[in-house]
This record gives C-alpha cells, structure tokens and sequence, in this order.
C-alpha cells in the first residue's frame, strides 16, 4: 500500500464546564462542546516493517523530543493491544502552536490512530483502537473522528457528530506556553468534590450558526479564570478580540492560552484577524470556520 495521508486539525473547546473531581484518578469530569478549525498539522504515514517518526514544521521544535511524540505513544498503545499490527514510517508537519489548549499533540496521535485503522483495515470505533485513544490523553477520543460533538467524563465520553453549520471565527495564540495540569491545579478542586455551576445548555445537530451561538453564549470555560492567573496575557488577546468590529462571543479554549472569536461571516472574521496581526505582529491568528 502506498503512502497514507491525514490532517491533524485544532480542537476547539466551544464550552468547558467542570463539573468536579472524580475519586478513581483525580481526573476532573468535564462536559464541553468540542468542534474543530480548518487549520492543521499534516501527518503521512509510508508503511513498512518499523515504527519511526521524522518531524518538520514552523512548531516542530516545541513539540519536543522525537520519543515522546504523541504520535509514537498512540501507535504504540494501539500495537500493544493488536498483535501483528501493520505498521510504518510517520511524517508530522507541524504547524499548530503547542501547549496552546487546542489539542494539537491528542489531534495528532489521533490522525495516527486514523492511519494505521486504515492500514489494517480497523473502524474508528473498534475497540483496540478506542482503547489507544484513551491511554493517549484525555483529549484523544474527540479528535479521532474530528467533527463537533460534546465531549464528557474526562473526555473518554464522546457523543455523536452534531454537524451543524460552520461558525466563521478567529483564533488567537499569544505566544506564551501554558500546560495544562497547573491550570487544573489552580482551580483548587480536592479530589471527590463536585461543583454545581449552571447546567450546560443543550446544542442539538439542527442548529443553524446562530442557534449554536445562542446556545453557547450563556455557557463558559471554567479553566478561564484559572488559566488567567497563569498566563495574564490571556486576558489582553481576549480584550483584543472583542474590540473588533463583527465579534460575536470571544473565550479561552481547553486550558489555553489560545482564544477564538465567532463571526457573522468570513468576511468580518478575515478583517478582525488581519487587524490583530497588526496590533500584535509577533502572536498566531487564524481567520478559520469552526465545525
Ligand atoms: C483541557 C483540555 C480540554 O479539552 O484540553 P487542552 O487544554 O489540553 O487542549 C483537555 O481536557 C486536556 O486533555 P489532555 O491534554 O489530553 O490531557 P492529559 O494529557 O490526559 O492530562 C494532562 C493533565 O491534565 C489534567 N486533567 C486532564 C483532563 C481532565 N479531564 N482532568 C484533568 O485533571 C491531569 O492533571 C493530567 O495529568
Ligand atoms: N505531536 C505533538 N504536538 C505537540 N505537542 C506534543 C506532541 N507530542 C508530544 N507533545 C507534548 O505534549 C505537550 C502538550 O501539547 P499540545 O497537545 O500542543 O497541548 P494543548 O492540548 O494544550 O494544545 C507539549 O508540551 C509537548 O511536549
């Protein structure tokens, strides 16, 4: 078979809400609206006896070493539970920002997953390749089929494809690394302790754009005011968004630092972007459509 092509995209968390603390593992129960950007690390997959994995792209160096690559843990996962698993040689473009709450590491070691089911003739929705997913990272069940859905437990709870209409938007990264376990850790949960912040409005798969934007406007991202106290900087690149002509709704995304901004339309989206790039030359923004 000859070479096997995916994309990689980022992940946006539409809403996040934290629900509490569970005791098993500390993990914290989430219930967040999941959808995906246009804009995309690459990755290929040339098969053959060996598993290895080479690296190129704008964020290849922030990525990190070769080893830990998040690509090499699924496939590795996914071997481990399928014996005589059809393998090969990985290529990751990496062009998203990294440790920037748009999933870019669980999006790829999806798009691996995706490439060696594939290869072997798996569905996405066997269960060695579930499983995979889920040792990967909390992050890697939503990203294995990349479409809206909601996304609950500690991400291993994925529901079905919404597929509602696009959202136009701007994405905004300002450059600053956040990981995620200290922004969970500034929430201040203890272990076992639940909270009860407004219930998550519902989002049915007949919504036009402006339903999903009515439905998500009185959610939120919990991670935000803890993300906030780690990275201030969050804030300004929230402020920017919102001063621009057009902007619907701007929030964080994940545990951040990357925010988006809804739109009407491309159009206006394209405009506020390229007026962000020039109030801030040296941050990541995307004009992109949300689905
Ligand atoms: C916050 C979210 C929202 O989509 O996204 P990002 O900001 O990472 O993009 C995810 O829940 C992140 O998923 P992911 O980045 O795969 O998490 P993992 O590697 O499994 O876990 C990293 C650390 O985050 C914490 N963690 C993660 C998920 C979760 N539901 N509860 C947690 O407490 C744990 O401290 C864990 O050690
Ligand atoms: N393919 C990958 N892309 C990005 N980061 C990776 C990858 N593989 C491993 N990592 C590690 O995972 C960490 C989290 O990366 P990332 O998925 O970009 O975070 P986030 O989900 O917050 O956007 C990085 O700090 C990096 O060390």
């Amino acid at each position: 078979m000859s070479r096997l092509t995916t994309r990689a995209p980022a992940k946006i968390n539409l809403t996040l809400h934290v629900l509490g603390r569970r005791p098993e593992d500390g993990y914290h129960v989430l219930e967040s609206l999941v959808a995906f950007a246009e804009v995309a690390d690459g990755l290929t997959l040339d098969p053959g006896p060996d598993l290895t994995l080479s690296v190129a792209g704008p964020t290849a160096g922030p990525a990190g070493p070769l080893d830990d690559n998040l690509v090499l843990r699924a496939a590795r996962h996914l071997a481990a539970g399928s014996p005589g698993l059809r393998l090969g040689a990985f290529h990751l473009h990496k062009e998203l920002p990294v440790a920037a709450g748009i999933g870019g590491g669980s999006s790829d070691a999806a798009a691996a997953l995706r490439l060696l089911a594939e290869l072997n003739g798996l569905t996405l929705d066997h269960p060695a390749v579930v499983a995979a997913a889920r040792a990967t990272g909390a992050d890697v069940p939503v990203c294995l089929d990349p479409r809206a859905r909601m996304m609950r437990g500690a991400g291993e709870a994925v529901g079905p494809a919404l597929g509602f209409e696009a959202l136009p938007a701007v994405l905004v990264n300002p450059g600053v690394p956040v990981s995620t376990a200290p922004v969970f850790k500034a929430l201040g949960l203890a272990v076992g302790q639940a909270l009860d912040g407004a219930e998550h409005p519902a989002v049915a798969a007949t919504l036009d754009a402006e339903g999903v934007l009515a439905a998500i406007r009185p959610a939120r991202n919990d991670l935000e005011p803890p993300a906030l106290t780690v990275a201030p900087i969050i804030g300004s690149a929230l402020a920017l968004l919102r001063a621009q002509g057009g902007c619907r709704l701007a929030r964080m995304s994940g545990s951040g630092a990357t925010v988006f901004a809804l739109f009407s339309d491309r159009q206006a989206a394209e405009a506020a972007a390229d007026a962000v790039r020039k109030a801030q030359p040296g941050w990541w923004v995307e004009a992109t459509r949300l689905a």
